[in-house]
């Protein structure tokens, strides 16, 4: 689960800072983090000279901004700007004295040097800081000494087992969140439902039961913009100053002042993008070389682009021109960037709810914009259910298969830019089903099982929602293929509500129905005002049969040719089929009734993903 644990990397070093010694130690943590920890996310990394408050600053931005774990390198020594761990002290509000005695006895083994090393750890809120030593070898193996006791430390600041136990796997067996037992007792065979109790809906209703159970979310947070991409915006974004804040070039050419018109100039001097505006006094007969974004000098009034001069007189060595040729005639405000002409100061230049692209973000890093306000997005814990599964890393035994599901829709998830945590796979006993979903419901909004939702005497799902979490179960059956048993309720747990979608366990019906009916709810809550996927008229391009009276999503290929979007099926779309979802941008949804379809029938289609052509 990438993004489990988010760190930062501060090196502190005024040579690496002021660019004359490279920072080697800051890049060989940042690769030491994604060795050990592989679900991990290095959200900052940053250079700052040993400045006491420079440090404080950085280290306190990365607690608000929800870092796990900020280690730092350098500036624990005894030298006269060492200064890296009284900063860190002024920062944490408890210190963990054992981590870095522990660090420094294990250093003892290694060098002697290590009597002058005076790291501090300890935590702020939410986040643990750890000094290390400023040498590269040196902060990597005292890294290697402390890094075992990581995930559990940042399990305990945020009191918070479950997430933490799930990440690394540990759901089975795990014990340290003690959960009474099940309510549900397991039908005897012959006595079990012969008919599903749940009426059947229509998918449409399904998707508006869904949204009318669920609200735009209220709730926000501020993230870097480095971050923000493809979130909802919540507030108005003005710029203060202008764009450009200086007049400037938009050609390599010459500041002239227009009303003189066409003729020689003399060259009176020259500006490079970056340089200050120059004060002078450009002449009529004068003009000032200029290149693309440098300041035009404040008399002049337009810019001749190169190819419309000539050269006249230059220096001996042929390297200066004296003067040129303007064969144009000027007109004011030619070529020239005004002030504020890109972005007017005080301007409105982001609107809340639109939803960040990479312009947004250029627009913020233009008007020098660190922070954004965001919509908070749901987070979602998807869990499998099953007896007969195994990760995929185990060996299978007889009557075993590979969970499937579990991956696929946490990327499915990703592919629509939102986060979900790995809860690992329930058996299909009472008791497995409830540990597995109390502890994704424990620290998520929204909580998505596959499996167990249909007939059979161990299908689960549904039972324990009801009995042991008093689940109002909304629809328990969708009039779809794939995707008949369909589950999604509403709950409360430890007095927050909770959405959980119950997904079929075939895994082409768990994927097409996260696409239809997790995915717009995401997106929903999030206050996306667009939360439907386009719908497009697509012509088949194989003819084929629904050999079901649903109506039926065919996973297809869809490609716009000659004007028109064709759609060419993803071969066998057998409901327990995940490559019918390899390749397929599409769902075309044709009618049930056990109706065969031929080649050149338009219908209905679901873009999931981008054209392929
Ligand atoms: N008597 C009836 N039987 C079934 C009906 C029905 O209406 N009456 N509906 C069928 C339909 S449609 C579907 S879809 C499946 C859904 O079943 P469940 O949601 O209860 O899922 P399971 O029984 O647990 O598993 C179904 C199938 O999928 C495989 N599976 C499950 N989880 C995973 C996973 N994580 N990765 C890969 N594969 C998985 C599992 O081994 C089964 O083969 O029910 C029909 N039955
Ligand atoms: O609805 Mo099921 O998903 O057809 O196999
Ligand atoms: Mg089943």
């Amino acid at each position: 689960m990438d993004g489990f644990i988010t760190f930062g990397v501060l090196t502190v070093s005024d040579s690496c800072h002021d660019g004359s010694k490279q920072d080697v130690a800051g890049p060989t943590l940042c690769q030491e983090i994604e060795l050990t920890f592989p679900k991990s996310k290095i959200i900052f990394q940053e250079i700052v000279p040993d400045e006491q408050k420079q440090i404080e600053e950085t280290l306190l931005s990365w607690c608000l901004d929800g870092c796990n774990v900020i280690l730092t390198t350098g500036g624990t020594g005894c030298s006269p700007r060492d200064i890296t761990p009284e900063a860190t002290k002024a920062v944490i509000e408890k210190e963990l004295p054992g981590m870095s005695q522990f660090m420094l006895s294990k250093s003892f083994a290694i060098t002697d040097k290590a009597m002058l090393s005076r790291p501090v750890c300890g935590v702020r809120k939410k986040t643990l800081i750890i000094n290390l030593p400023g040498s590269t070898k040196g902060s990597k193996e005292c890294f290697s000494f402390v890094v075992s006791a990581i995930p559990h430390a940042v399990a305990l600041i945020n009191d918070d087992f479950a997430r933490i136990l799930a990440a690394h796997g540990h759901i089975q067996g795990d014990r340290s969140v003690y959960v009474e037992p099940s309510t549900v007792v397991v039908d005897a065979t012959a006595a079990r439902n012969r008919h599903s109790p749940y009426p059947m809906k229509e998918v449409d209703d399904a998707v508006r039961i869904i949204l009318h159970e669920c609200s735009p979310t209220v709730e926000t947070e501020t993230i870097r913009i480095e971050n923000a991409l493809n979130r909802v915006l919540a507030e108005d974004v003005y710029a203060k100053d202008p764009l450009p804040p200086f007049r400037s070039s938009v050609k390599d050419g010459y500041a002239v002042r227009s009303k003189a018109g066409s003729g020689v100039r003399k060259i009176k001097a020259s500006a490079a993008a970056g340089d200050e505006p120059i004060k002078i006094n450009v002449g009529y007969d004068e003009a000032v070389r200029v290149s693309t974004g440098a300041p035009i000098p404040e008399s002049a009034d337009a810019v001749v682009q190169i190819e419309d001069t000539q050269v006249v007189e230059a220096t001996q060595d042929g390297n200066e021109e004296i003067q040129i040729n303007l064969l144009v005639t000027p007109h004011v405000g030619q070529d020239i960037r005004a002030i504020g002409s890109d972005i007017a100061a005080n301007s409105k230049v982001l609107n809340k709810l639109d939803v960040i692209s990479a312009g947004h973000i250029g627009v913020l890093a233009a008007i020098g914009q660190h922070k954004v306000k965001v919509f908070r997005r749901s987070s979602v814990g998807v869990l499998s259910t099953g007896s007969e599964l195994k990760s995929h890393y185990d060996l299978l035994g007889p009557g075993q298969i590979r969970d499937s599901n579990k991956l696929a829709l946490i990327n499915l998830l990703k592919q629509y830019s939102y986060d979900a945590f790995d809860y690992g796979i329930a058996k299909d006993d009472p008791n497995s089903v409830k540990n597995a979903l109390t502890k994704a419901l424990a620290s998520n909004d929204i909580v998505i099982t596959t499996g167990g939702v249909s007939m059979g005497e161990y299908d689960l799902v549904k039972k324990v929602l009801v009995s042991d979490f008093g689940a109002l179960l909304h629809f328990g059956r969708v009039n779809m293929r794939p995707g008949k048993p369909t589950t999604f309720a509403t709950l409360h747990f430890r007095n927050k509500r909770k959405l959980v979608f119950g997904l079929p366990g075939n895994p082409a019906s768990a994927c097409v129905t996260a696409l239809l009916f997790v995915i717009p709810c995401l997106k929903y809550i999030e206050r996306r005002q667009t939360y439907n996927f386009p719908i497009v008229k697509a012509t088949l391009n194989d003819p084929v049969k629904n050999n079901d009276e649903r109506p039926t999503y065919l996973r297809a290929e869809v490609k716009y040719i000659d004007g028109a979007f064709v759609a060419t099926t993803t071969g066998n779309q057998t409901s327990s089929r995940i490559n019918s979802l390899v390749g397929a941008n599409g769902l075309v949804l044709i009618p049930g009734n056990y109706k065969n379809y031929s080649q050149y029938e338009s219908f209905n289609t679901i873009l999931i993903g981008d054209l392929t052509n």
